[in-house]
């Protein structure tokens, strides 16, 4: 495949760490976690990060870890949830790679993140009524991309399939 990067893009629990993980497995590519990378970078969880510093310190670690990540070539790179919502972020990727938006519908990504309380901005509850307006604000971000799949209802493995037959057929 003759594309430097793919950057997966999408809602918290639309899978970007699970497919990416997947998929660069497949593709025999790095796999880099945005999210990951950061906590690494300040040995704090995103959790821990937000709380001692707030979310806008956060964005601008999110926004320099990106532009180093992305300089590389042959990874899949799943974003955080929030990353495309930063114009800037957005031109880094379609500059470095292609930009895959993973998607579920509100049902899905409410299943997919409950249980788990590492999510800072679902601290106080992943409500059906709070996903479906954070989505409906990001709406605009998270079509910016190249290629857009629904995960709903669908296996890892065939999301990561659906992903590499679309970009094959148009790289
Ligand atoms: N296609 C899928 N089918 C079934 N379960 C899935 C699928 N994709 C992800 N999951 C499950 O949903 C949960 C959340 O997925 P994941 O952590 O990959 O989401 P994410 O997009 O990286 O979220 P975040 O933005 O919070 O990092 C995990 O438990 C994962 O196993
Ligand atoms: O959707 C978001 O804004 C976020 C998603 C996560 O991946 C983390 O980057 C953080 O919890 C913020
Ligand atoms: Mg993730």
């Amino acid at each position: 495949m003759n594309i430097r990067n793919i950057f997966l893009t999408g809602f918290m629990g639309c899978g970007k760490t699970t497919v990416g993980h997947v998929l660069a497995q497949r593709l025999g590519w790095e796999f880099v976690d945005l999210d990951h990378a950061i906590v690494e970078e300040v040995g704090m969880s995103v959790k821990e990060i937000f709380a001692a510093h707030g979310e806008p310190y956060f964005r601008e670690l999110e926004s320099r870890v990106l532009v180093r990540i992305a300089a590389g070539s042959g990874q899949v790179i799943s974003t955080g949830g929030g990353a495309v919502i930063d114009r800037g972020n957005r031109a880094v990727m379609r500059q470095y790679g292609r930009i895959v938006n993973l998607k579920a519908d509100v049902p899905t990504i409410v299943a997919r993140v409950s249980g788990n309380s590492e999510r800072p901005l679902l601290a106080d509850g992943a409500s059906v009524e709070k996903i479906r307006t954070m989505l409906k604000a990001r709406e605009e971000f998270y079509a910016d991309a190249d290629l857009r799949i629904d995960t709903t209802g669908k296996d890892v493995a065939g999301v990561v399939d659906e992903l590499i037959d679309s970009l094959k057929r148009y790289p």
